[in-house]
């Protein structure tokens, strides 16, 4: 038996919700460019769960449906407030209070096909209500419930400032929402989908997720991305501050990709965002300097910018704080999270792989007094 370093290569489940082939990104074959361009990320949802794009009707009940459970049990506000925000990241936040919503739904361990698709709605729509929450206890003001009949994006953004937001800040969250939906078998998905294997419920699926992502180098690059450009500070200290990482043998964060080669098909559409939003709020000075980096990086090491590179400057460009960067990839791929989870269930084997012994050889057990 060989062991393949991370999995590399391996392919480790069927899946009928996205592939990558040839540096294409489909969800149920559609092609993220047209998704990106005329998709709400509902829709997106409503395509991963059920394998289909909805008809009008569909999506307006499916919405409806969202909007209804977007309500958190006050305990898991109260939870919340009893900690010290200023100490805590939003992931470790996000990862116990979605544990913790688990407590408060009767169904938590129902595991029939439709409490469970119940449970995914409840959750899919409550996530966004965490994130929000967090974000306004954290800077000492009330949560602001969820508002009836405005989207998910445009909610969002309603309950993190308190204020209706402009349509163009919609726009950039649905896009981002669409990009960071699903993608095949990364890290996080791939751990929802072993927890459940075991006929684990949901909520461990998703907590467990939530624990992948939070890693920088998987969702968590998006806020390092960021930290990156803030030190960096000026465009003409870009290429010294990135020869400098490389030198020290540093990563780069926001590049390179474990399947991509040739780039990451959403990057371009979150730097199209990144140049619009950075120029409308007069800070084209993260978009030039990210702009830099990308082609620096691509010519030195051969490394494409993933979907975490410009997200980046979009969202700070939005006034979002850093450290929300990474719950708000969540928000979004808890959809996918949740349509492999319920793939798991349907077509359903233990997943256990095997390790490679590079131990000792067999040893004589020697008496604890003779050692
Ligand atoms: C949503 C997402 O999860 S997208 C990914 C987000 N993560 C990041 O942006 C973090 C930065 N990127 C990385 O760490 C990696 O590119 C990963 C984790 C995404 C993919 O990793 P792997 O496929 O395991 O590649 P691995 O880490 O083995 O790198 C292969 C080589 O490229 C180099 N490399 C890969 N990414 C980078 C980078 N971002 N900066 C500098 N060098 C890099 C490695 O140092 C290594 O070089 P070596 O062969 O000389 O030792
Ligand atoms: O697929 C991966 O390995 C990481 C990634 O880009 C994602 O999860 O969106």
């Amino acid at each position: 038996m060989t062991a393949t370093k991370g999995l590399e290569g391996v392919v480790a489940t069927q899946s009928s919700i996205s592939s990558i082939i040839d540096d294409q990104l489909t969800y149920v074959g559609y092609k993220i460019d047209d998704l990106a361009e005329n998709s709400s990320f509902e829709e997106v949802v409503y395509l991963l769960w059920n394998l289909k794009l909805p008809t009008q009707s569909e999506l307006d009940a499916f919405k409806n449906e969202i909007s209804k459970h977007m309500e958190v049990p006050q305990a898991v506000i109260d939870h919340l407030r009893s900690y010290d925000l200023s100490t805590v990241h939003p992931m470790a936040a996000l990862r116990t209070a979605v544990s913790l919503l688990g407590l408060y739904d009767e169904e938590a361990d129902v595991m029939e096909e439709e409490a469970n698709k119940r449970k995914a709605i409840r959750l899919q729509a409550q996530i966004s209500t965490v994130v929000a929450a967090f974000a306004r206890i954290r800077q000492g003001k009330e949560p602001v419930k969820p508002k009836k009949g405005v989207s998910y994006a445009e909610n969002f953004l309603y309950m993190l400032n308190g204020k209706d937001p402009e349509p163009i800040e919609v726009e950039a969250i649905n896009k981002a929402l669409v990009l960071h939906a699903d993608h095949e078998l990364n890290a996080s998905t791939f751990t929802a989908r072993v927890c459940v294997a075991t006929e684990s419920d949901v909520y461990s699926g998703i907590t467990a997720a939530i624990g992948a992502l939070k890693g920088p180098l998987h969702g968590g690059a998006n806020e390092r991305v960021m930290k990156m450009l803030s030190e960096i500070g000026e465009e003409e200290n870009a290429i010294p501050y990135i020869e400098e990482k490389l030198a020290n043998k540093e990563k780069i964060m926001g590049m390179g990709h474990r399947v991509y080669r040739n780039g990451d098909p959403r990057a371009k559409h979150l730097q199209k965002m990144s140049k619009e939003l950075t120029k409308l709020t007069g800070q084209e000075k993260w978009y030039n300097m990210s702009v830099k980096i990308e082609s620096y990086i691509k010519e030195n090491k051969g490394l494409p910018a993933n979907v975490d590179f410009y997200s980046a400057s979009v969202y700070h460009s939005l006034g979002i704080d850093h450290d929300l960067f990474t719950p708000i990839f969540a928000m979004s791929r808890v959809s996918g999270w949740l349509a492999h989870i319920l793939e798991q269930y349907s077509n359903n084997r233990l997943i256990r792989p095997r390790a490679e012994w590079i131990g000792p050889n067999t040893q004589e057990y020697v008496a604890i007094n003779n050692r």
